[in-house]
């Protein structure tokens, strides 16, 4: 339903009122908007490609709701339009009137989406606003499709899996004799090519599972080919199969012969645990620069040095390279040490597993002889994004017989801080002169318009092997841009749509959130908590309310409605400069006083005046905070009460100058504001961080739920329906990007596209695309790389 009441005043979803969605959101969540029929509490929804509506909360219509249409509402609204209280004036001119506004409560005419290149604009993109994002000039509009009630996914696979093979698939899966590069763009059939190539090598040609390796660059699509496999082959067959990504099939390898060495026990999983066992190993005594090093140097470092070691440059060839910046000097003095900490202590990191394992084949003959004898066929997956480390203990592995197989596409080579480089598919064929190449360029996965949203945008990239590509679809699928406020209205409208095309037959399970950094997550895990919907979180880092600047911020909070809570206090008293010692003097004198702990602090008989005077400051600000609301607190912790004065000194010198922390600040606020007050919001954060806890532990995975994962880790998969939020400068392509453009260096900004170009050819059947218009607290710009899909 499109109209209903707040605090008995009517109000009417219409385009002119849609800037108040956010609002209405707010209030109907605390039970403020009601069915003008029956006065039960509504919910609203507004998605991406439908018009909101109103609907009852209970998930039961209301049997007297059609009696009152929206045309009868009109003189209604008309007559109270006057009256109306809205928290903006903004709104008021945005009560429509009913002699010029025939359509009020009707859908919205279905030729009123704009294109913008391949892009579809839904009228509604003003929701929450009208700034629309610098784009090409609308094309004609088109009709928007209904959505049409899904089949099951078996029904989808089995389909899937019955279609022939394209003339050059099937080429692919025949060429088994020789190497063999395989040059395909996305949702060309890779996967599946590798898959029936496999099958076909057992079942055709008499090659025994063990004696076939494939590699796949996740685990995850290592997942995928087994189950593929598994489809097609007996369960004892699939299970002989060597698959797995190289870290895994190595690492299997080294256990094997060293297991004492390569005990898991050992492997320094952390960028901080390695940091950590380099202070404590004492290598980097005597070695002052160094030692002065601050965490985030350090880690950098670090970063460089994996990057070395991926490309197999060893310590001593490392240090007569030219250093390209100070960070890389300190790099080359830095490995050897690392290198010997880690032999002194017996420890290892992932990057040796490749050095290890290639070391290991190479200064054992015999040994390297009995896997060439075994592995008599090799198949790589994601060839575009294979290390030097990877690509030498192929070739060493794959000789004499050569039966190597390597697929890939360059334009989805995103792993170029890790060493990979696009330049070995490329040149595949000088190191194997003898190699038959095929190509791939029909993309089954996408309907049309995703696919050519991709290829104007990938299309931009300087360096690249050209493609011819096409869809084998000829649906034209769904592309939506929308717009949002803020991210969290951003995220209401991803959870408002994947819980409407829910109600429509889409299964949770062919939803995917795919974001460039992890920052993007927290709003869209809430939304979905909230709203019941379970999914699987990839766990990138520690959860947003389990970070230190949140927790510091959330236990003032907690202090400001109860002066006494202790721990709040504790957490806290680095950020108020007093030392942990002096917690126990604290307690002991609130005890004695029986005071609350708070109004203790600027009394204790050790402060220096500063100290006293601020400690005193402290307390009424908590004070004044208590019956405030929560967003309105924070400002006043945040400023009067100098945390963020705290939290930019600690920055200064523990972290680079990248503001993570003052992004977090933003987002609690942004978080607080959808509350009224201290105790609701303190409640929900807990709520949300229990449920969030138990998705993100939960096991088995369920198939009803939706996915939410970085843009890195979804290569290589596939989902119906394909969110993306945040296409804004900043986040994609990353301020560090911008950085190095900034500097002349086009190479991230190239890698950028390449990763956005990934995420969009993941979408099957629809694609939408989210602009905040604030983020974090401040205005964004929409991603250069909107314009360029919409070309
Ligand atoms: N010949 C075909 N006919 C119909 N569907 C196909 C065919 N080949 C592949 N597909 C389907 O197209 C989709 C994409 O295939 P696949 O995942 O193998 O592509 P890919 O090249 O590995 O993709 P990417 O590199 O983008 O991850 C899958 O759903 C697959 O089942």
């Amino acid at each position: 339903m499109k109209h209903a009441l707040l605090d008995n005043q009517p109000i009417l979803l219409l385009p002119e009122t849609y800037n108040r969605i956010p609002h209405w959101r707010f209030v109907a969540r605390q039970g403020k908007v009601t069915c003008p029929a029956c006065a039960s509490p509504l919910t609203l929804i507004a998605g991406i490609s439908f018009e909101p509506y109103f609907t009852h909360r209970s998930g039961i219509d209301c049997p007297a709701e059609d009696e009152l249409t929206a045309v009868e509402w009109m003189p209604a609204l008309a007559e109270t339009a006057a009256t109306l209280a809205f928290d903006e004036p903004a709104a008021e001119a945005a009560v429509p009137s009913p002699s010029n506004d025939s359509s009020a409560g009707t859908e919205q005419p279905e030729d009123e989406d704009t294109m913008i290149g391949s892009f579809r604009m839904p009228k509604k993109r003003a929701i929450g606003g009208s700034v629309t994002p610098p784009l090409p000039a609308p094309k004609p509009a088109i009709f928007r499709k209904k959505l049409t009630p899904k089949k099951t996914i078996q029904h989808i696979v089995e389909e899937r899996q019955n279609t022939p093979l394209h003339p050059n698939q099937e080429r692919a899966v025949h060429t088994t004799d020789g190497p063999l590069l395989i040059l395909a763009g996305a949702g060309s059939g890779k996967t599946r090519v590798m898959t029936s190539r496999t099958v076909h090598l057992i079942q055709q040609t008499g090659v025994e599972p063990r004696q076939i390796m494939v590699v796949t660059f996740t685990t995850k699509a290592a997942e995928e080919i087994r189950q593929r496999i598994a489809r097609e082959l007996p369960a004892r067959q699939a299970r002989e199969l060597v698959a797995g990504t190289f870290h895994s099939i190595f690492y299997r390898m080294l256990l094997h012969h060293q297991p004492e060495r390569w005990d898991q026990q050992r492997l320094l999983k952390k960028e901080w645990h390695k940091w950590r066992m380099l202070r404590e190993s004492g290598v980097l005594i005597g070695h002052d620069e160094l030692l002065a090093l601050k965490e985030n140097e350090m880690l950098e470092a670090l970063g460089i040095i994996s990057r070395w070691k991926n490309e197999y440059i060893l310590p001593q060839e490392a240090l007569y390279r030219e250093a390209a910046n100070d960070t890389e000097r300190k790099a080359q003095q830095l490995y050897p040490l690392y290198e010997s900490a880690k032999q002194k202590l017996g420890w290892f990191d992932f990057d040796d597993m490749l050095i290890g394992c290639y070391e290991m084949v190479k200064e054992n003959p015999a040994l390297l002889q009995r896997y060439q004898e075994r592995i008599t066929h090799i198949m790589i997956d994601e060839f575009q994004d294979i290390n030097r480390i990877q690509y030498e203990m192929v070739k060493l592995l794959a000789t004499p017989h050569n039966n190597l197989c390597v697929i890939g596409d360059d334009d989805q080579s995103i792993y170029g801080f890790r060493g990979s480089d696009p330049h070995y598919i490329l040149g595949f064929t000088k190191d194997y002169p003898q190699a038959k190449t095929i190509t791939l360029e029909v993309n089954y996965r996408s309907h049309t318009s995703i696919v050519s949203l991709s290829y104007s945008l990938i299309g931009n990239n300087r360096s690249r092997w050209e493609k011819e590509c096409r869809s084998f679809h000829h649906e034209e699928g769904e592309t939506y841009l929308f717009e949002a406020d803020d991210e969290e209205e951003q995220a209401s409208r991803i959870v408002d749509e994947i819980a409407h095309r829910h109600k429509q037959g889409v299964s949770h399970g062919d939803c995917a959130i795919l974001f460039r950094t992890n920052e993007s997550a927290r709003p869209i895990l809430e939304r979905l908590s909230e709203a019941g919907i379970a999914f699987h979180y990839a766990q990138e880092e520690d959860s947003f309310y389990q970070r230190q600047t949140v927790r510091w911020t959330i236990h003032y909070l907690r202090l400001a409605i109860n002066p006494d809570d202790t721990d709040a206090l504790k957490e806290i008293l680095p950020t108020l400069y007093l030392s942990s010692e002096l917690w126990n003097v604290v307690r002991s004198q609130a005890i004695l006083e029986d005071v609350p702990i708070l109004h203790v602090l600027p009394q204790l008989p050790q402060l220096k005046p500063f100290q006293r005077k601020h400690l005193q400051l402290i307390k009424e600000i908590l004070e004044a905070c208590r019956h405030s609301p929560p967003a309105q607190a924070l400002e006043l912790i945040y400023e009067d009460g100098k945390l963020r004065d705290y939290l930019k000194k600690r920055a200064k010198e523990r972290e680079n100058g990248r503001e993570r922390w003052s992004d977090e600040l933003q987002q609690i606020v942004s978080a607080a504001k959808r509350h009224a007050t201290i105790p609701d919001f303190l409640r929900y954060i807990d709520q949300m961080s229990q449920q969030e806890k138990e998705w993100r532990t939960q096991r088995p995975l369920p198939d009803e739920a939706v996915h939410v994962l970085s843009i890195h880790r979804a290569k290589g998969l596939e989902y119906d329906h394909v969110f993306l939020p945040d296409l804004v400068e900043g986040a994609l392509p990353h301020e560090f990007t911008l950085d190095e453009l900034r500097k002349g260096g086009h190479a991230a900004l190239e890698e950028e596209r390449r990763l956005l170009y990934v995420a969009i050819t993941r979408a099957r059947l629809s694609l939408s695309v989210g602009i905040p218009r604030e983020r974090f607290g401040r205005k964004t710009r929409p991603s250069r790389f909107i314009a360029e899909m919409g070309r």
